[in-house]
């Protein structure tokens, strides 16, 4: 079941139509990272679904309820929101300002403190807040989204400044909550590496929703081709004639193949078929070359059917 829903919504800011019919659907226990370039509608979704803003037409539901009335403000306790420019009391320490908003949670604050060791900052729970570092910042900003064992949670750019390590912890935590039933928005515009810990990828773009799919559906759809390299000697001249067509390079040692995501069959025909292969490599469109894709395809009219 769906935990977060938008139905065909519409969001207009004076003579900016920010949002334009955008339906989207995340369930429990699923990453949806929601992907767009500066200005394409991301924020204002995810204010939709905080109940900061209502929509012009169409619905929005959290839960099963909608997030801007008043009678969900219970619910709104399941809600964890990491926004893209997180601050805090700078004069109070870590444990200070996780113990107040805590507090504000209806949670007792020794559960803050329980969320800044998993993250890594009991060491740092007694400094000012004003004293962290950048990537000290967005964990207390995590712990602080973590408060309560959230069944929704929202992350704006959460890996911003965060340095390789730091990001690797931050996909673990997040990968735990998901473990745990915990229906996660993420959006960013970092792509590389992100991959292993979405479930599924909605790509916006001037308002509009213009992808939506896992990446082997995105991949399916976009016909970028896949690629296979295979080292050894004399492979050309072994290569059967099906194959012949898809050679897209060859040098001593190395032969590479290109087809259509549904030729792989045939080119794993390819391997088994030649005696002088000494190793193989397969490489698929990645998420930052889909992306673009995607977002030059909807530019210039390409892009029509990515959405199911
Ligand atoms: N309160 C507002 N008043 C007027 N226009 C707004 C308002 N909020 C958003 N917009 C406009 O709506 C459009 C979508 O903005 P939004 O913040 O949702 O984009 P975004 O995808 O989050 O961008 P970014 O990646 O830069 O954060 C933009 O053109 C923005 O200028």
């Amino acid at each position: 079941m769906s935990i977060i829903r938008l139905r065909q919504v519409s969001k207009q800011f004076a003579d900016k139509k920010a949002l334009r019919q955008v339906s989207l659907a995340v369930s429990s226990g699923e990453v949806l990272g929601l992907l767009g370039h500066n200005g394409a509608g991301k924020t204002t979704s995810i204010k939709l679904i905080l109940g900061l803003l209502r929509p012009d037409e169409g619905e929005v539901r959290v839960m099963g309820q909608d997030p801007a009335r008043d009678t969900f403000r219970k619910q709104r306790r399941h809600i964890g929101f990491l926004q893209e420019n997180v601050s805090f009391y700078d004069q109070l320490t870590g444990a200070e300002v996780i113990g107040y908003l805590a507090r504000l949670k209806g949670m007792a604050p020794k559960q803050g403190m329980t969320l800044l060791e998993r993250l890594g900052l009991a060491e740092a729970a007694g400094r000012r807040v004003k004293t962290y570092s950048k990537g000290m910042r967005q964990r207390l900003g995590l712990a602080q989204a973590m408060l309560g064992q959230p069944r929704v949670l929202l992350l704006d750019e959460p890996t911003v400044g965060l340095d390789p390590l730091a990001t690797r912890d931050f996909y673990q935590q997040i990968d735990e909550l998901r473990r745990q039933g915990c229906a996660i928005i993420l959006c960013s515009h970092v792509l590389a590496g992100v991959e292993p810990y979405l479930d599924r990828i909605a790509v916006m773009g001037q308002g509009r929703l213009l992808a939506s799919g896992n990446l082997a559906e995105l991949r399916a759809k976009s016909r970028l081709p896949v690629t296979l390299t295979l080292y050894g000697d004399n492979l050309e001249q072994q290569l059967p004639e099906s194959c012949q067509a898809l050679v897209c390079q060859s040098e001593p040692g190395q032969l590479a193949l290109q087809g259509q995501p549904e030729q792989k069959k045939l080119l794993a025909q390819a391997i088994c078929s030649l005696p002088g292969l000494r190793d193989f490599h397969w490489q698929q469109p990645n998420l930052p070359e889909l992306y673009q894709h995607i977002c030059y395809g909807a530019a210039d009219g390409r892009i029509t059917d990515y959405c199911p």
